[in-house]
């Protein structure tokens, strides 16, 4: 019964439903057949059928506290002015928590409520009721009662039941063995000296723990080179030995795109192309009664691949629906332009400012990884919008807990190094807290808190008249806002220039030779309007500047730009020279301070901030990036 069917831009839900009926059809959804593990290695495997208790527990009549067992009909006429006296060894037997009551006894006297008149002579003035402290027989689980139901994933707690109820091992579905093909003639095995052009093989590695996080077993197979019989070869010996083939790229339309071709020369190809952004070119096919999975090859388009279509069959073949994500309503905090006929998903930064979750769009490549790293959700833009302005309402799935995001401070501006380093003290200092920064340029910031969607802002602006930084702009930008300007660092800015300074630049002035091409920085960005003064002071024309166009939004894209050699110089700070091992010629020392609302000074999110930045530690930490003076760490510079 095979059938190809070449289908492009269907929407993820349609294709999704479309191949799990196909795969449902052919019973390749269905679970293997059972193994029988030891109930102590059980964790994360689901009951193939429902767990009966063969014991009780207790399974004997046990004391519950440490005392003495009585029979209950000889404690009554106990009272405060009558106590009651009873003799050891005769009506009161010394007992532990635990331990089974002796013959005959009912009830169980905490040692705390005994007089002791002699050794062998105890007074009570409470009786004790029938089954005072005791554990009697199948108080947890009396015998034959389930356990756990069948398709039930397997937790800590249950193992301890299945134990307690005398179940040493149980059946359990079989993991779905997933076999991953990276494939690719540029792939290297981490760790390999690269040469340009070689791309460190890792979504395998990536895409195999996603498999094993949600209970299957990754199968990585060796690197297939682009080559058609090759590719064909290793995927025919794949499906012997998996439940489930990944083939990891070679999705789209490339000359070197095999794999649809080799999933239908083998099998069939049920979907080709789906309607979402990142995943867009995924591979739905079919060999042998088995799935077989084209994911495409950069690491979002992966990732998302994966979760989209293979972890609902890894987790269907265990019996199983994939446990939903947490939804959030957040305000969206810059425009997300998306074009209408995909789905696109958008990894957002989240953060609680006042009384909204706000979401910060992040990098949108699928070759960003880091957009992956750093999300803490993601936005779905539906096929049919064409996306959202700053201020609307959207929902947001969520990679972390509410509780995390309202523990988050939310700084947006300018760029600078010492942040990753702000971010990293405090989380030592405060488990619990996280820093969300985004760089979207010192005039960005201050409008990000104009419009209240952050807790403070990172700002290094020189007035151009008065040669003071920030104070003008934030009293233009926040005309009625109580705000403080707490200073965070002094940094070197200068030029940024390939290592050896080939072209001999030593000044601002050297920017108008011929020979020399220039990185700038974004319109908004302090160190744009640095450069601007500085050239207005120098009576340097603008114009005469090659690669003044050339925009990057933050020092180390600067810094990037020059050791590719796209420019042969960029002004930015020292530390990003240093990172790259880039030379730097030192122009002027600059403010950058953090402009906080004094409606946050007292809130946590400041206040572990400033705590942080008074630590001599992360002050050490950030010298060492170079560049940088901390004389005024976490002084308050001014208030409006
Ligand atoms: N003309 C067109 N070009 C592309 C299209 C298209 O529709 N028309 N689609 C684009 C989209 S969308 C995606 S997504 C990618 C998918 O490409 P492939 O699945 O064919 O993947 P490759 O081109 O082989 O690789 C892309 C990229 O990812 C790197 N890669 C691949 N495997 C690994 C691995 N195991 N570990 C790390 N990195 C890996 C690979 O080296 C490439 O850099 O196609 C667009 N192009
Ligand atoms: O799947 Mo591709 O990521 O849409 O770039």
């Amino acid at each position: 019964m095979k059938r190809t069917v070449y289908l492009d831009d269907l929407p993820w839900e349609a294709a999704l439903e479309k191949y799990l009926s196909y795969l449902n059809d052919l019973g390749a959804l269905n679970p293997g057949r059972p193994e029988l593990v030891p109930a102590e290695e059980a964790l994360g495997r689901v009951a193939a059928a429902p767990v009966y208790a063969r014991i009780s527990s207790p399974h004997y009549h046990a004391s519950a506290m440490d005392g003495l067992a009585v029979r209950s009909y000889d404690t009554y006429g106990a009272f405060e002015i009558s106590p009651k006296k009873l003799r050891v060894g005769r009506e009161a037997f010394p007992v532990d928590t635990g331990d089974p009551l002796p013959e005959g006894c009912d009830a169980v006297i905490m040692i705390e409520d005994v007089h002791y008149v002699q050794p062998d002579l105890i007074e009570i003035i409470h009786a004790a009721p029938p089954w005072q402290h005791v554990r009697f027989v199948g108080e947890d689980i009396v015998a034959t009662e389930m356990i756990i139901p069948a398709n039930h994933l397997v937790r800590p707690v249950d193992i301890g039941a299945l134990l307690a109820g005398g179940v040493d091992s149980l059946y359990v579905h079989p993991r779905p063995r997933v076999a991953l093909m990276p494939t690719g003639t540029e792939l290297v095995q981490p760790g390999t000296d690269l040469k340009p052009g070689d791309i460190i093989e890792y979504n395998s590695r990536m895409l195999g723990a996603m498999v094993e996080s949600w209970g299957g077993k990754a199968l990585r197979k060796e690197i297939t080179a682009d080559d058609f019989a090759s590719l064909k070869a290793t995927l025919a010996s794949s499906v012997d030995e998996a439940d489930i083939v990944l083939i990891n790229a070679g999705s789209s339309s490339g000359s070197e795109d095999f794999t649809a071709d080799a999933i239908r020369a083998l099998g069939s190809v049920l979907v080709h192309g789906v309607a979402t952004k990142p995943g867009k070119p995924v591979i739905l096919g079919e060999i042998k009664g088995k799935p077989v999975i084209g994911v495409p090859g950069y690491p979002v388009s992966a990732y998302m691949g994966l979760d989209l279509f293979v972890k609902p069959v890894i987790f269907r073949k265990m019996g199983t629906v994939p446990p939903p994500l947490d939804t959030a309503e957040a305000t969206v905090s810059r425009k997300m332009v998306s074009s209408v006929g995909v789905e696109e998903f958008v990894r957002v930064k989240l953060g609680q400012v006042g009384d909204k979750v706000v979401a910060t769009p992040i990098a949108r490549g699928a070759g960003v990884l880091m957009s992956l790293v750093r999300a803490d959700g993601v936005i779905r833009i539906p096929r049919l919008s064409e996306g959202y302005n700053a201020g609307d309402t959207a929902t947001v799935e969520l990679f972390r807990t509410p509780r995390e995001i309202r523990e988050t401070t939310v700084i947006i501006g300018s760029h600078d190094n010492s942040l990753d380093v702000l971010a990293n003290f405090l989380r030592l200092k405060y488990p619990e807290a996280t820093l969300s920064s985004a760089h979207v340029g010192s005039l960005g910031g201050l409008t990000a808190l104009r419009r209240g969607e952050a807790h403070c802002a990172g700002t290094h602006l020189l007035d151009e008249e008065t040669g003071e930084y920030n104070i003008n702009y934030v009293k233009r930008i926040l005309p009625d806002r109580k705000v403080a300007l707490v200073n965070l660092v002094y940094r070197e800015q200068g030029l940024i220039l390939a290592r050896g300074n080939p072209k001999g630049i030593h000044e601002l002035a050297d920017l108008r030779r011929d020979d020399v091409s220039f990185v700038n920085r974004q319109r908004g960005a302090g160190t744009r309007i640095l450069l601007d003064y500085l050239l207005g002071e120098k009576d340097i024309a603008a114009d005469l500047i090659r690669g003044y166009d050339h925009e990057e939004y933050t020092h180390m894209a600067v810094a990037v730009a020059v050791k590719a050699g796209a420019a042969d110089a960029g002004l930015g700070i020292r530390a990003a020279a240093i990172a790259l091992d880039l030379d730097f010629v030192s122009i002027v020392e600059e403010r950058y301070d953090l402009c906080i609302p004094l409606k946050y000074m007292d809130t946590p999110y400041i206040q572990r901030l400033l705590a942080v930045m008074a630590l001599p530690e992360f002050q050490a930490e950030v010298k060492k990036l170079g560049g940088y003076d901390l004389r005024d760490c976490g002084k308050v510079m001014w208030r409006s």
